[in-house]
């Protein structure tokens, strides 16, 4: 797998294969994130067909967040699976978990997640993004219900879309530091993009809006929840 990260506690730029953009970090602002691609184009595009026919998304309640003491609709679908009794609660609301064999093809993107980082996730949150103006603000998956030391593992299919990480000091009017860069790195159909611990206690990561771009997304992030 390709990595992020280096020896060096300096900026550099590292190709991250298959032509995708190259990214800047700082290895000693415990960044460890790793990118590659997972499945071949056939595969990724039967894989997104099978999605996109299959995958029932959250509604009503359960497609609501609360932002600044409101309830508003997110911007774009999701929808969570994994075992038996797990839930998923962020930003004020509580998701529960569909069976895995509700989509048969969640098994086959797992088993082969599970097979190339030797992990055994239980549980899976998977957002559509119908365009570029759906999107994701910036957040850490740092949910108290996550065994803060499994990998979270990322996997794309449809549209490329960039996605962000900022240091956690280095935001807004009051930030403390402004020398860490942020890092922006494209996410392709079929690709998986690894966050390894500790990266969500120091860096917050986005899905930020591209507003011409017109296609359709579909991203799955694998976890390990505390059973
Ligand atoms: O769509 C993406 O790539 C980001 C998803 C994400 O950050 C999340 O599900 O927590
Ligand atoms: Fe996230």
């Amino acid at each position: 797998m390709q990595s992020l990260q280096t020896q060096t506690s300096i900026p550099v730029q590292l190709s991250s294969g298959d032509g995708t953009k190259s990214v800047k970090y700082y290895e000693k602002e415990n960044f460890n994130v790793n990118y590659r691609m997972l499945f071949s184009k056939n595969e990724a595009d039967e894989l997104f067909h099978q999605l996109e026919s299959n995958v029932d998304y959250y509604s009503g309640d359960l497609a609501r967040i609360k932002m600044f003491g409101k309830w508003v609709n997110i911007p774009r679908q999701h929808v969570a699976y994994g075992s038996n009794g797990l839930h998923y609660k962020f930003s004020g609301n509580t998701i529960p978990a569909k069976p895995w064999s509700s989509v048969p093809c969640l098994q086959q993107i797992k088993d082969r997640v599970e097979s190339v980082l030797g992990v055994t996730f239980n549980f899976l949150l998977i957002n559509r993004y119908a365009n570029g103006m759906q999107y994701m603000g910036e957040h850490r998956d740092d949910e108290k219900e996550l065994e803060s030391d499994a990998p979270i593992a990322s996997v794309s299919f449809g549209q490329e879309r960039d996605f962000t990480f900022r240091h956690k000091d280095c935001r807004g009017k009051q930030k403390k530091r402004s020398d860490v860069p942020k890092i922006t790195h494209s996410l392709q159909h079929g690709s998986l993009l690894v966050m390894n611990a500790p990266t969500n206690k120091f860096w917050y990561h986005a899905l930020p809006k591209r507003s011409h771009t017109k296609n359709p997304r579909i991203n799955l992030t694998f976890r390990v929840m505390k059973e």
